[in-house]
């Protein structure tokens, strides 16, 4: 609930102000160059923080016929406005030690003046002032609710700047920058705020400092030199904003010194201080804010500003970016759970299902009828439900997918307290052995609930086949005696696909038919080793996931598949047939749980057959040389011929630290398992000093592995092995 309040708040504010957020990180950025190349300029003199008013007024006295006034600006240039020796008008940066002119005064550029008036008012004078104030506090309250997110996303303070879990690109640095640029971004808001209410007088009005002097009470003696007043000698002039001399040598006319932080009269004759008025907080803030706003004083903090100003474009996009999918994966409910009549739960992994949930949705509020969607982790309490259809995917072995792992819980947590009549729709593969095996344990569950009534038997639906979804649509539609039609859309394959084209297919009759194909994807299509790609072979509904390698080839990445032909399988034998320069469509699935990790001190790869696809990518781009060791297991050693040599070269390369083979048909008959067995301290270790273990390839081969897994981790670190799979040390992907 907080989550979501933090959320709209975050999200309610930045589309509010985005247009003028980034107008000013435009025009902020390109300000931030300016106090850098000032600082570039060859105005400040050597030893300038040194020098005292006692050492260089006399010498600017003696050198300049005529001063007028004298000003410091923030890269610490010494300006000289008066009359030379020979009475001509000076107006000029010099150097304080021996009044010699360093370079002309020059103001500031008309184009940074233009880009400055339009960051500041936009050229619409008090209101374009009143809006760019507005979002300078809009932008202030974007950063404490996005903060307030990333505490909540990293689960506490103490957490907030441990790992990120990568969801996508868009989300990844969203929260990466922003936690770098946390600081610089609040201090902009800030200081910009600020100057804005300062420039309304919003914080009071701020008083002219008018020194009152008792002209009656002005000594002219005891006569003092330039370097004897005691102030003069006491002040540098690093701490001098400006000094106003005395018009002449009557001592009613005083030095007037602007300090940073004060306001000095001084008697020109005797030096004494006849006058001394801080400045209220409200000028010292402001000077404070400007400098913070303007990086004026250091081309460091200017750098900064400049870098942070581009993060918050950076923002504005990757929060649209991850806005928009959101919306796209989200389920759009035109009803509440509480008062609809039809409630839909979906168990999912990759989302096909939810297209079939969506299309009963669609045909039920076309009927009238009130509908509420959820996912079965969503499983609540429905007051005036009549109906409940459960659509769910199977997987793991026979298991809930992981939007569903919690409803067995649920259920029981909300017993309903009307009776309601219950449908069950199983997703699966007949490929597997557990086939919809979670959707027949959903059925029993829900057959043991007092309120529940069956209203058809379970169906199965194998492959998202329409034609079996069908069957169940019909037995539905006669028992509720309500229409329910197949929607066209399921018929068919998704549009949105990526063209492909074939660079290589070995198609090697290995003796258990395995082959490597190669494929380069656009080059706008960002696509990492441990990814899916799901193809569409038959042109229709039916859909293959094989994991992809990312391998260099001539200067581009391609997607690399291995693949084991099965005489009958679909998607085997449309791969095996690619001939080089053809194109394929197919869709490119984010699998970011099965990345190579970005920090880790070691890696363990554990791979059957196929499985070995992902890690050939990720060793061959293991380029910081990641302590990488790879244990795979094969039928044959004529099996591991195909990868063979890319494996050799990536171990001279370092790239891999070191390779165990087992042939369960050969030799000495081993499993992958025997040979971790072996290793099993490697593994210990490994864990213990946060290395990560990624396994891919056969159900039945990481079952094995997980059990050894749970031994090692209870006997040699006295952990469950659920402890490393929660801290993102055991990563699994397989089929
Ligand atoms: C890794 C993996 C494991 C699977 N395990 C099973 C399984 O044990 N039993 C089954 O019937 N289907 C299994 N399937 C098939 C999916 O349940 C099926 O493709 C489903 O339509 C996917 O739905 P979804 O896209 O909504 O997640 C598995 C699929 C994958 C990719």
């Amino acid at each position: 609930m907080t989550i979501s309040i933090w959320r709209y708040s975050h999200l309610a504010l930045a589309v509010s102000s985005f247009l003028l957020l980034a107008l000013a990180s435009i025009t902020g950025i390109i300000l931030a160059v300016e106090p850098v190349l000032q600082k570039t300029q060859p105005y400040r003199a050597e030893g300038f923080t040194d020098v005292t008013l006692a050492q260089t007024l006399p010498v600017l006295k003696k050198k300049y016929s005529e001063l007028t006034e004298l000003s410091v600006d923030h890269n610490g240039f010494v300006r000289v406005q008066g009359s030379d020796a020979d009475g001509e008008n000076v107006d000029a940066y010099v150097d304080p030690r021996t009044g010699n002119v360093l370079g002309a005064f020059t103001k500031k550029s008309e184009f940074f003046d233009w880009v400055e008036a339009l960051h500041r008012s936009l050229f619409l004078h008090e209101a374009g002032r009143f809006f760019i104030g507005l979002t300078a506090f809009l932008l202030l309250l974007i950063t404490v609710s996005g903060t307030a997110l990333i505490i909540q996303r990293q689960r506490g303070i103490k957490r907030f700047f441990t790992r990120i879990v990568r969801d996508n690109f868009a989300q990844y640095w969203h929260v990466t920058l922003g936690r770098l640029s946390l600081i610089p971004i609040l201090i902009i808001a800030l200081s910009g705020t600020y100057l804005s209410l300062d420039r309304f007088e919003l914080l009071g009005k701020e008083e002219k400092i008018s020194p009152k002097i008792d002209l009656d009470a002005i000594k002219d003696s005891p006569k003092r030199t330039i370097a004897e007043i005691p102030v003069f000698q006491q002040t540098r002039l690093a701490d001098v904003q400006s000094i106003e001399f005395p018009f002449a040598d009557d001592p009613e006319e005083f030095y007037v010194i602007k300090l940073r932080d004060r306001e000095l009269t001084i008697n020109q004759v005797t030096g004494e201080v006849l006058n001394e008025t801080p400045y209220p907080t409200t000028v010292l803030l402001a000077n404070l804010s400007l400098n913070l706003h303007t990086g004026r004083a250091s081309a460091v903090w200017a750098l900064i500003l400049a870098i942070a100003s581009g993060n918050i474009l950076f923002f504005i996009w990757s929060g649209f970016a991850i806005t928009l999918k959101r919306r796209a994966n989200r389920i759009k409910n035109k009803y509440t759970a509480s008062e609809s009549r039809f409630v839909i739960l979906v168990g999912s992994e990759n989302g096909s299902t939810f297209r079939f949930a969506r299309s009963v949705q669609e045909q039920l509020l076309a009927q009238g009828e009130t509908v509420h969607m959820a996912e079965l982790n969503g499983y609540m309490t429905y007051p005036k439900a009549e109906h409940l259809i459960v659509l769910t995917a199977t997987y793991g072995l026979g298991d809930a997918p992981t939007n569903a792992a919690r409803f067995a819980a649920l259920l029981e947590k909300h017993p309903q307290r009307q009776p309601v009549r219950y449908s069950v729709v199983g997703f699966g593969s007949r490929a597997y052995p557990d086939f919809c095996q979670f959707a027949f344990a959903v059925n029993t569950m829900l057959s043991h609930q007092s309120w529940a009534q069956p209203l058809v038997d379970i169906h199965t639906v194998d492959d998202k086949s329409p034609a079996e979804f069908s069957l169940w649509a019909e037995a539905w539609s006669q028992q509720a005696d309500r229409p329910m039609l197949l929607a066209d859309e399921l018929r068919h394959i998704p549009t949105e696909l990526d063209t492909l084209t074939v660079t290589a297919n070995t198609r090697t009759a290995q003796p258990d038919g395995t082959f490597l194909v190669r494929l380069r994807p656009p080059r706008r299509q960002r696509v990492r080793s441990g990814d899916l790609l799901a193809i569409y072979p038959a042109n229709d509904y039916r859909e293959r996931l094989y994991s992809i390698g990312v391998v260099a080839n001539s200067g581009s990445d391609d997607v690399q598949l291995s693949v084991r032909l099965h005489p009958a399988g679909l998607g085997s034998t449309f791969l095996h047939e690619l001939t080089p320069g053809q194109n394929i469509r197919a869709r490119i699935v984010d699998n970011a749980h099965f990345h190579f990790p970005r920090k880790a001190p070691g890696v363990l790869m554990i791979a059957n057959g196929t499985g070995i696809a992902p890690f050939l990518g990720m060793i061959s781009q293991n380029k910081t040389n990641v302590p990488t060791h790879l244990y795979c297991g094969f039928r044959h050693s004529a099996s591991f011929e195909i990868y063979r040599e890319m494996l050799e070269t990536d171990r001279v390369a370092n790239k891999l630290t070191s390779l165990h083979v087992a042939y369960s048909r050969e030799g000495d008959k081993q499993y992958v398992s025997d040979l971790l067995t072996r290793d099993a301290d490697r593994i210990a270790s490994l864990l213990q000093t946060n290395g990560v273990v990624m396994i891919c390839g056969s159900l039945a081969m990481q079952k094995d592995v997980l059990t050894l897994l749970e031994t090692i981790c209870q006997t040699k670190l006295n952990q469950p092995l659920s402890h490393y799979q929660s801290h993102g040390q055991v990563l699994t992907d397989c089929y």
